[in-house]
């Protein structure tokens, strides 16, 4: 039973935001690359693991994981809104991965933002074309969980995928790599912004327009030198490449949030969606990367890669 993996950087800043032309060049023809490898894999099956940005999940209810057994895009930054296609089988894997004690979430009615739908409108033309099994990585709303146990859970994942009556599993992750984009925290919060935070579902079309303005600013701030964000670090996210190409996941385990953030910016913590998605290949055998990019890009706001893997015996 066929198994591969893809994890690529999102951004919602794409296409409102444009880097130098060769750079947009560049990263059309890599998505180019990640489409024809997709499509000679010919998945019946993605598990998408990516995070949310206080869109979907609040504090109200924050979840470390959750599977969505449906889900529903918001269509933030003009990313496509509506259902996704969610497998029937997201129930059976959900029940698989808290029998292994991995103490998932489940929503019926799971919303997810741009984190989703975004690697769905790129590699596969829209939020309905592939059946797919979202599942929620928390990675920014502290406290986050350790990081070994998002790795533990893509594990359990992966075991679980293998008793699936799909037969050809995709493992999609979004998010990443170093990046410190204006992501309000509830720590210092002032009330107004800690209200948005505990439950800010449906902001009216003009303050979540105000937001992505303010964020779409701050990209290009960055490029221009005069942002006080974080900065982007290449040699950081080259040897969390480095570490995700040798197979050395469990190195993860002793990563603190912490050091996450000061290394590599808060946002950094999406790269759990890649950890959940390479531990879950693991599980599933021996993995190659054999497609490996990666360009920073600040007025994306992101270290900018993507890889895709396969088998080592395929
Ligand atoms: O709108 C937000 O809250 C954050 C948007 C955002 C910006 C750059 C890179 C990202 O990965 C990202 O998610
Ligand atoms: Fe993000």
């Amino acid at each position: 039973m066929p198994v591969a993996v893809c994890a690529l950087s999102h951004s919602p800043l794409i296409g409102f935001n444009h880097p130098a032309k060769a750079v947009e060049e560049r990263v059309e023809k890599v998505f180019e690359h990640a489409r024809g490898f997709i499509a000679a894999f010919d998945p019946d099956l993605v598990v998408l693991f990516a995070p949310d940005h206080y869109n979907g999940f609040f504090y109200d209810m924050m979840p470390p994981f959750c599977i969505g057994t449906r889900a529903t895009a918001l269509g933030d930054y003009d990313t496509p809104a509506g259902e996704l296609s969610v497998a029937k089988s997201a129930r059976t894997l959900a029940k698989d991965v808290l029998a292994a004690g991995i103490d998932v979430a489940v929503s019926e009615r799971m919303y997810v933002d741009h984190g989703f739908a975004q690697p769905l409108q790129l590699l596969f033309g829209g939020l309905d074309r592939v059946p797919v099994i979202p599942v929620f990585i928390n990675s920014v709303a502290a406290p986050l969980c350790p990081v070994g146990r998002v790795r533990q859970l893509g594990t359990a994942i992966g075991h679980a995928s293998a008793h699936l009556d799909e037969q050809r599993v995709l493992f999609l992750g979004s998010g990443g790599l170093s990046h410190d984009p204006p992501v309000p925290q509830l720590e210092n919060a002032t009330e107004e912004v800690a209200a948005r935070l505990i439950d800010g579902r449906n902001p009216t079309p003009e303050e979540r327009a105000r937001r992505q303005a303010r964020v779409i600013a701050s990209g290009l701030d960055l490029a221009a030198g005069t942002s006080s964000m974080q900065p982007i670090n290449p040699e950081w996210d080259q040897q969390f490449l480095d570490v995700v190409s040798a197979g050395e996941l469990r190195l993860v385990d002793g990563w603190s949030t912490e050091w996450f953030a000061e290394q590599a910016g808060h946002s950094s913590h999406e790269v759990r969606t890649w950890i959940a998605a390479y531990a879950a290949m693991a599980a599933r055998g021996k993995y190659v990367m054999n497609y490996r990019f990666y360009e920073p890009v600040p007025e994306w706001v992101a270290g900018f890669a993507v890889t895709t893997a396969v088998s080592a015996d395929a």
